[in-house]
């Protein structure tokens, strides 16, 4: 059986390992540490979970971490207000508000209120912006984690057939915009995308981030292709993937599986992201 599984639990393990290493190395030459403050509104307990993930992935690597749990009928000024006392506390360095947030809050409204130089999940306009323009920007975490995936198994990006499946404002659009950044060919396939197969039979690097349990047959890989999973959903208590896994990965070259993949590296990248608005905001080596 081939071994052609990426494995990002372990790639995530190693690049914390790196960023407690500095963050200590911070501490002891600085005598302060970066900081992340999450803000987390009701009660929905996926939120919950990946919010003490995040607490806990913090306190592991040496960062300070404050989570502020609001209740369910929080109203969008008072969520502002938290936001404009938190863009003025000096121990944080990155703001994070969970999604989804309560029905009749405006997401955009909200993570535009977050200075963009502590935007660590990258959804403000500022740096959706930059990204887009090819600037530098905080790119938001689970397509920069999608990059690193890529990278770590040595495949070259540039001039490849990239497709996306998905075009969501937090993962298909900005992982597209990114492998264009890499010189990818680059192709965003959605729900009224006629005839998806056509498309994903041609991608060398395959994305789904749609959220839809083996839309991707397993027929439909490239022989070769470098496929990407960052679906998750859950079914009866279990997380699963987009991509028809057993079928595709004998296609592939390389997989991410669902869990173990994407989702490690999601909350990594906003570690490496904080600690980046940390060295930004006192003027540190990058
Ligand atoms: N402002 C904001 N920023 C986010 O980054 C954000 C968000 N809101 N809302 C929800 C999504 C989802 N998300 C995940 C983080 C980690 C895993 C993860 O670590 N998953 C593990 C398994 C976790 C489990 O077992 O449930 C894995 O795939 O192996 C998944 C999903 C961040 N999100």
């Amino acid at each position: 059986m081939k071994n052609n599984i990426i494995d990002g639990k372990e790639i995530a393990k190693n690049i914390r390992a790196g960023l407690a290493k500095e963050i200590e190395m911070i501490k002891e030459k600085y005598g302060k540490v970066p900081g992340l403050a999450v803000i987390l509104v009701g009660h929905d307990p996926a939120s919950h979970t990946y919010v003490s993930m995040k607490e806990k992935a913090c306190k592991k690597i040496g960062m300070y971490s404050e989570v502020h749990r609001l209740s369910e009928d929080t109203t969008q000024d008072q969520i502002i207000e938290l936001i404009e006392k938190l863009n003025k506390d000096d121990k944080i360095d990155g703001i994070l508000v969970q999604l989804p947030l309560p029905k009749g809050i405006n997401e955009n409204i909200v993570n535009y209120k977050i200075s963009p130089e502590k935007d660590v999940d990258g959804f403000h306009a500022i740096n959706a912006g930059n990204l887009f323009l090819g600037e530098k920007s905080f790119v938001p975490c689970t397509p920069k984690g999608i990059i690193r995936l890529i990278k770590e198994t040595g495949i070259e990006i540039e001039g490849k057939n990239a497709v996306v499946v998905g075009r969501s404002n937090i993962v298909g659009k900005p992982t597209a915009i990114l492998l264009l950044n890499e010189n990818a060919t680059v192709k965003i396939c959605h729900s009224r995308t006629r005839d998806l197969a056509k498309h994903v039979k041609e991608a060398d690097i395959l994305v789904s981030a749609v959220g839809k349990p083996e839309i991707i047959k397993g027929e439909m890989i490239k022989e070769g292709a470098v496929v990407i999973d960052a679906g998750t959903t859950k079914v009866d208590g279990k997380l699963v993937g987009d991509v028809e896994f057993d079928l595709a990965k004998d296609r592939a070259s390389w997989i991410t599986p669902v869990p173990g993949g994407v989702g490690p590296m999601t909350i990594t990248m906003l570690l490496e992201n904080t600690l980046e608005a940390f060295k930004k905001r006192w003027n540190l080596e990058p």
